[in-house]
Parts: structure tokens; sequence; C-alpha cells
């Protein structure tokens, strides 16, 4: 058998949690989930948010509307949020169905209120490197390589996806770390060659087995933050024989860099209280 580390979020949930129980036992706040539609991953989301801020005694609104909503009536169901005063932070689920243009929507928060640095504001500050408060997801999987100790600087690290949500501000993370990144999208040519030199390989695709045994290096590094819902079960992008057979360390999905993100949410809300 094969030596793995296996790169649980738990351990390093509970270490955070830890931190968390002590400033919300103090004071007051609420959390808002902020949802359109019916996305089946947005709604895994807003479920562990929701259950996270309960058991840290944070108070929760969950808002959420038809994927028929227009403009409109988005824009003014989350300014409402936004202004009242019981509401210390929102978190509004991505992706937000076609009709609606998400910048303008996203223009309607509060900044302050912000808790994944959608509003334009902060969005432009973090890529200004001017904010340390980026995006949530991404900051769960810096902050499970960091309690991991899987070294970033200088290493051959491969970004897959470049999405809004996740691709996008990790790869500026990373290059933040030192690492030498390389960005794949769907239209890249030659994937499994560009894999295949990769020290860290993180994924945010949303296609089930996306990468495969065939691809990636012996004693690579896996972090998978993809997910979609295949037969019934949320599954990640990278496959079970390149995470077991091939990765020195990988992170399980569920139960990896999943687990973080709703702890990185109400870490950012305690920027209010
Ligand atoms: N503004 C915004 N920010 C996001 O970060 C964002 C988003 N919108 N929209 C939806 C996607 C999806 N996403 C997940 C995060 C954690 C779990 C999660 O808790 N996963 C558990 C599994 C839970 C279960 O299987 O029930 C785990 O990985 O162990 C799931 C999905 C964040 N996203």
């Amino acid at each position: 058998m094969k030596r793995q580390l296996v790169l649980e979020g738990k351990p390093v949930a509970d270490a955070i949690r830890e931190k968390l129980v002590s400033q919300f036992s103090e004071c007051e706040a609420t959390l808002a989930t902020f949802i359109i539609g019916n996305n089946a991953p947005a709604h895994v989301y807003k479920r562990s948010l929701l259950k996270c801020a309960e058991s840290l005694g944070v108070r929760t609104r969950d808002v959420e509307l038809p994927e028929s909503v227009t403009q409109q009536e988005a824009e003014a169901s989350l300014r409402a949020l936004s202004d009242d005063p019981a509401v210390t932070g929102i978190l509004p689920l991505m992706p937000v169905p076609p009709q609606i243009k998400q910048m303008t929507l996203m223009s309607c928060l509060d900044p302050k209120k912000d808790m994944d640095c959608l509003h334009p504001l902060n969005s432009g500050e973090f890529y200004l490197g001017i904010s340390p408060w980026g995006p949530c997801t991404p900051r769960a999987c810096i902050a499970l390589l960091d309690y991991y100790h899987i070294p970033l600087v200088g290493k051959r690290v491969v970004m897959v996806g470049y999405g809004d949500v996740v691709g996008r501000p990790l790869t500026l993370m990373l290059v933040d770390r030192h690492a030498t990144v390389t960005v794949c999208r769907s239209k890249t040519k030659n994937l499994p060659n560009i894999l295949s030199q990769a020290d860290v390989i993180l994924s945010a695709v949303g296609k089930p087995n996306f990468i495969t045994e065939d691809m990636v290096r012996e004693n690579c590094v896996l972090v998978d933050i993809g997910l979609s819902s295949l037969d019934g079960k949320m599954v990640g992008d990278i496959s079970e024989g390149a995470k077991l057979k091939k990765a020195a360390a990988y992170t399980p999905v569920p139960g990896g860099v999943g687990v973080l993100s709703n702890l990185m949410v109400m870490e950012t809300l305690t920027r209010n209280l």
C-alpha cells in the first residue's frame, strides 16, 4: 500500500471552530443566505452554512427567490436584506440564473455585509492585493494546504478551472504564495501533458472524473474543489483512481475543502462584530 496523506477538512475545521466559538459567544450576529433558483451545489452549501451558523449560536435568515425572478425583484430583495440593521452578514449563493446580471445585483449589497467578496468594491480591493478578505472557498483551500504544511513556494501548481467563485480568485492567492501557477480551462490543449508535470493540482470545474489517474504524476497533491451530482451523489472532479493510486496527498469529496468554506464565512462575519 502507498503511504498517503488524506487532507481531511475536519481537523482544520475543528481548529478554526474553536477560535470562532469564543468570538461569537460574546456577540449577537445574524447571517443571511440569499439564493436564486435550484442549483444543487448551491443548495448543499446553503444548508451547510445555516447549520454551521446555528452551531455557533449565530442567528440565520434564509432568503430564497424563484429561478424566474426578474432583475428588479432580485435587486429589491437583496437591498432590503442589506438595509436590515438586524442582518450582520449576507452570503449570496452563486450561480444566478441567466436573466440576472450578477455584478449589478451584487452592487446592491452593503459592501461591509458582503461575506464572499462579491461586491465590486470588495473584489476590486482583493484583486488589487490590498484586502485579505478574499472569497471563502478559495480561502478554505489555502487554509487546508497550510494546516497540512503542503509547500507552495516555488512549486509547479496547476489550477484547473477559472470560474469567478473559485478558480480566478484562487489563482491569485496561489501566485501570492509564490507558486508557479498554470491555469487550465475547458479549451486547454493537451491537459494531460500539463497535469503530468504538476506538483499540486487544484480543480474547480464541476465535471465528474474530469481528471483521471493517467493524467497525473506519481506523488502529486490533489485538491478537489469541484462539485457535481452524479447518480444522486455529490462528487468531485478528480477520479478515485487518481487520488488512491497516484497522489501523495489528496482531499476527499465530501469531507475535504467543502467542510471549511462555511467556517471561512463565519470568520468573515467576525469582521463585523
Ligand atoms: N458565493 C458563493 N460562494 C461559494 O463558495 C459557493 C457558491 N456561491 N455557490 C455554490 C458553490 C458550492 N459550494 C459548496 C461549499 C461547501 C459544500 C459542502 O459543505 N460540502 C460538503 C458535503 C456536504 C454534503 O454532501 O451534504 C463536503 O464537501 O464535505 C458544498 C458546496 C460553495 N459554493
